[in-house]
């Protein structure tokens, strides 16, 4: 099978790398052997041992019938939408890693594939090198799933954990990360939490067959915990991730992307760096979890190759992926609840007028007054917060 990369950086050489390094593994699981025509780029890359594969027009793939499976590794929205698009209808498979594309347009692009009697595959989307987009659709169809809660991003976590463990400067941290090949192009994606909030995205579509918006979802990233936040956290025996968590509720889901204070023996305590954990609770199976790493060019690169052979296995044969078009409205975040660890400048009795019951954390900081409240609604935190001055609060996991 001759295949097609587009977007030869971090993830589109980690997939030349994987095809040549395990090329004799994969071409027995695939059935055939499994090489590279084409790398689609903006640049050159002179010296690179695969300079003569390099194109830089699309349409060079569109109409070579040799090509039957192209992998997309630009990211963004356009033009790989555009370029995936005309694959799929000239009757090319087409993996990608892009959870921008995926998010937006998965549900179009799985129409468009069904129809031409191909698969569009996006294992790579979700948690870097672990599988979850196939046991959702395969493993665990017997299940009504009732809730997924994860870390989903490794550049933050790789973050938090080093901003925790060795007292890193924010700044300092992210710059390592993206040297590292973790974070998106644009990292606000990433620090402002709209990266986990795509794949939260994807996964509950993926769970419940219909378009979840990303846009929806209530979104918190890691850009306001500092090292007080941090100190506190040690102090109450937790530790700060950023979840990403879907819940059913009735007919529908309540979403929410934002850092927790998690205990230590929450099962998504302990996972650290650049690697993601996605806990999983089906009606029938009961607990699951799914850990790796969730970021990296070898890793993210062996799950978008794993697509390639399982869509080279499926040569003429679609795979059904339930998500159709048809959106799925979400609860409002506001209904959903949560307890709080509170910092305010406000002193303790304005602190008790105004949320009621709460419990006092030693504080840290001078000048500051530390609690916690609730559970109580994220519409009812909101209103008691307005009657005091909140340096931050962080919701308990
Ligand atoms: N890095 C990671 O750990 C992971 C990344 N992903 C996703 O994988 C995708 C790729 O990420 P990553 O490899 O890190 O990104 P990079 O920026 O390293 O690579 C993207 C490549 O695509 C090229 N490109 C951009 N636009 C075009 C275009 N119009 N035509 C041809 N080539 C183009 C870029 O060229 P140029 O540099 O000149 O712009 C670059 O070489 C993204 O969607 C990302 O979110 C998913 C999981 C993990
Ligand atoms: N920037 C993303 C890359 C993988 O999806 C992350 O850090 O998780």
């Amino acid at each position: 099978m001759k295949i097609a990369v587009m977007g030869y950086g971090t993830i589109g050489s980690g997939v030349v790398d994987v095809l040549k390094i395990n090329h004799d593994k994969i071409a027995k699981a695939a059935g055939e052997e499994v090489s590279v025509k084409y790398i689609l780029d903006l640049r050159d890359f002179p010296g690179d041992p695969m300079e003569k594969c390099v194109i830089h027009d699309y349409q060079t793939i569109v109409n070579d019938p040799e090509v039957g499976v192209v992998v997309e590794t630009m990211g963004g929205v356009e033009p790989a939408y555009t370029f995936v698009k005309a694959m799929l209808e000239a009757g090319k498979q087409v993996a990608t890693s892009n959870k921008n594309l995926v998010a937006a347009k998965g549900a179009e692009l799985i129409r468009i594939a069904r129809e031409h009697g191909v698969n569009f595959q996006f294992e790579a989307s979700v948690g870097g090198g672990i599988p979850i987009i196939r046991p959702l659709n395969k493993c665990l169809t017997a299940d009504e799933i009732e809730e997924i809660t994860g870390i989903l991003n490794g550049t933050t976590n790789y973050m938090l954990t080093k901003m925790t463990d060795e007292g890193a400067d924010f700044d300092a941290v992210l710059k390592d990360a993206q040297n590292k090949g973790y974070a998106e192009k644009d990292p606000t994606a990433d620090i402002e939490g709209h990266d986990p909030c795509r794949k939260i995205a994807i996964l509950t579509s993926m769970v419940c067959g219909k378009q979840v918006d990303f846009e929806e979802i209530h979104c918190e990233g890691i850009t306001k915990i500092t090292p007080e936040d941090i100190a506190y956290a040690k102090a109450m025996n937790r530790t700060i991730k950023l979840l990403a968590s879907s819940k059913k509720v009735g007919n529908s889901y309540s979403c929410m992307v934002a850092p927790y204070l998690l205990p230590a023996e929450h099962p998504l305590c302990g996972v650290n760096g650049v690697f993601n954990g996605i806990f999983v609770h089906g009606n029938v199976l009961g607990d699951a979890m799914f850990y790796g790493s969730g970021a990296g060019k070898l890793p993210t690169a062996s799950a978008v190759v794993a697509d390639v052979v399982d869509m080279v296995k499926h040569t003429n044969r679609h795979i059904v992926i339930d998500w159709s078009e048809e959106k799925m409205q979400i609860v409002d975040y506001k209904d959903s609840r949560n307890a709080f660890f509170v910092r305010t400048t406000s002193d303790l009795a304005d602190a008790k007028r105004a949320f009621g019951s709460i419990e006092e954390v030693p504080s840290l900081v001078d000048g500051e007054v530390a609690f916690t409240v609730g559970p109580l609604s994220e519409e009812d935190f909101a209103a008691a917060a307005e009657h005091i001055h909140v340096v931050n609060r962080i919701r308990l996991g």
